[in-house]
């Protein structure tokens, strides 16, 4: 790709879905069929676009190192990155949720020393250290909710939205440790060098938001 084309790293899975008919907004498009689909690159409606379909947790290595001009990915993917070379510019209000502790319903949290599963190692650390609580932070990959059914933890940290999946599991949440949504970002370079090509998009895509916000008040 040139100076005169731009890259976006997108989010498969649930934040796809909701993140096609903003980029449609700002006139990008996919021309294939994704769902049938083994690429992982793809071109767009716009000859200077490319899209890119990884893992959530990877974009903003993409976004990061310049494989990827932007990126759409979730706030707790971002926290857990920590952001380096990364900016922010839009907060696109979807695939809205929450990262809390979770912990077996009426039990209540040892004093002292805690035993944390999450996936979220670092945004964890951060968050039992500011609190001043000591925690061991157990790295899980999924199914967190297990962890403290069969004594592997105390607590955990995870994504709730319904909150159905606690339940199921005999959890309840605990404490609020901060209100998600997926963000677009942003390579701090690209954002000097390919600033003409990538403001207008950010500023379409920002439209649409509000609208939205508009619509739902
Ligand atoms: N139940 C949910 N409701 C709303 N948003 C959610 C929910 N679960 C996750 N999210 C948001 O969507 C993002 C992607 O979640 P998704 O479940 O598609 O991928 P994942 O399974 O977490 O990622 P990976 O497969 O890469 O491990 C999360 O990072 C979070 O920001
Ligand atoms: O509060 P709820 O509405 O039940 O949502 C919370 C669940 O959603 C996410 O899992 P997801 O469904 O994405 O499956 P995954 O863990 O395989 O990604 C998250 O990891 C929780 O388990």
């Amino acid at each position: 790709m040139t100076e005169t084309s731009i890259t976006i790293a997108l989010s498969k899975g649930r934040i796809l879905d909701e993140t096609i008919p903003l980029l449609k907004e700002a006139g990008i498009e996919f021309v294939d069929d994704i769902k049938k689909s083994r690429k992982l690159v793809f071109p767009s409606t716009d000859p200077n676009v490319r899209l890119l379909i990884i893992r959530a947790t990877d974009v903003p290595t993409y976004v990061q190192y310049g494989g990827a001009d932007l990126g759409v990915t979730g706030k707790d993917v971002l926290l857990e990155h920590g952001g380096d070379g990364l900016y922010e510019p839009l907060d696109l209000d979807i695939s809205r949720c929450r990262l809390m502790t979770a912990g077996v319903k009426g039990q209540k949290a040892p004093e002292g020393r805690l035993r944390v599963a999450t996936k979220f190692v670092n945004l964890a650390r951060r968050f039992y250290a500011a609190q001043g609580r000591q925690a061991d932070i157990i790295k899980l990959y999924g199914a967190m909710e297990l962890a403290p059914l069969l004594g592997l933890a105390d607590e955990i940290v995870d994504i709730v939205d319904t909150g159905n999946t606690l339940k199921a599991n005999g959890l309840e949440p605990r404490e609020l440790i901060e209100n998600i949504s997926t963000r677009l970002v942003a390579n701090r370079a690209s954002m000097k060098m390919k600033h003409d090509m990538l403001q207008p998009i950010i500023e379409k895509m920002g439209q649409a938001v509000e609208a939205r916000r508009v619509v739902e008040a």
